[in-house]
């Protein structure tokens, strides 16, 4: 789906013509997904009643119904607006968060978790960032562009210049991370085994523009880690181990690998 905004003109070439018909039509199928949903969520909320919003959508649907009775035309809250959002939401939210999951699968910690436990467990708390740090699956970030004539490192950017910052960089910095292909946990671990914050590790990126769902994803990926290892071991077969190196794309994946697994005793 991520090509189909990027496909341009060449849609008119033999075989991006045949690509960009299917992308087209699994767009329509989202987005007639989206309509529906946000159709039956509108008949079933008070859009006058002055309660919080339950989720994004109801918040959207306010906002947009408040603006219309207040007479406010310059406005971009409207039903297309807001399928983009929600599609932007459900692609942000599907690769970038189940690729992080295939990687960190084939690291084994054989600690019980609970996520009331968070607190307790520290090393598994540093096998989640050494994880998110090590796939670095963000290989450049968005395009942002200038807001004011900014000076970084001696380098003059004016204002209106599209930029493409690259934290995967700032994840690999051998000053920060010494040896940074290797999986270290320890790395994020004080002397006493406390968890450490390291302001490099910057997975979400960082300042106004950094991730939505933070907040969701890290839950997600503590949980499914720590229930994972909590249940199965992971083990290779023919002696053959996972490699770290990453496979590139819109986001960075991990290479295939098959392994065995057994429920834990
Ligand atoms: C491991 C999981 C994830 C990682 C590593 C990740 C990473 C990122 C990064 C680096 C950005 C900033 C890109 C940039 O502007 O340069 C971003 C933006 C965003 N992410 Fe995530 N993300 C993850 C999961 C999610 C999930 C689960 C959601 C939604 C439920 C989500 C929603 C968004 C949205 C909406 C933005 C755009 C924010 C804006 O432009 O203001 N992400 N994400």
């Amino acid at each position: 789906m991520l090509m189909w905004k990027h496909i341009g003109w060449m849609k008119n070439l033999p075989y991006f013509s045949s690509l960009a018909k299917q992308i087209e039509e699994n767009r329509d199928i989202l987005y007639t997904y989206f309509d529906e949903h946000i159709n039956q969520h509108k008949a079933e909320i008070d859009l006058d009643a002055d309660n919080e919003p339950k989720d994004y959508v109801e918040a959207f649907l306010k906002e947009q119904h408040r603006r219309e009775r207040s007479g406010d035309e310059a406005h971009y809250f409207n039903q297309t607006q807001l399928i983009n959002m929600c599609f932007d939401l459900w692609l942000a939210g599907q690769e970038t968060t189940s690729l992080t999951i295939e990687l960190d699968e084939m690291i084994g910690s054989d600690r019980m978790v609970e996520e009331n436990d968070k607190n307790l467990l520290k090393y598994t708390c540093a096998v989640v960032n050494e994880a998110q740090r090590v796939a670095n699956i963000i290989s450049h970030n968005l395009l942002h562009k200038t807001s004011k004539d900014v000076v970084i490192d001696g380098h003059f950017i004016p204002k209106g210049t599209s930029i493409v910052p690259q934290m995967s960089v700032v994840m690999y910095d051998d000053e920060v991370f010494p040896e940074p292909e290797k999986f270290k946990p320890e790395r994020f671990l004080d002397e006493a085994g406390n968890l450490k914050k390291v302001d490099e590790l910057i997975p979400f990126s960082v300042g106004k523009r950094q991730c939505l769902g933070e907040g969701l994803a890290k839950m997600e990926i503590y949980l499914l880690i720590a229930n994972l290892c909590n249940q199965f071991e992971f083990y290779s077969i023919n002696g053959k181990e996972p490699t770290t190196k990453r496979r590139c794309g819109q986001t960075v994946g991990p290479y295939p690998f098959v392994c065995g697994i057994r429920m834990r005793k």
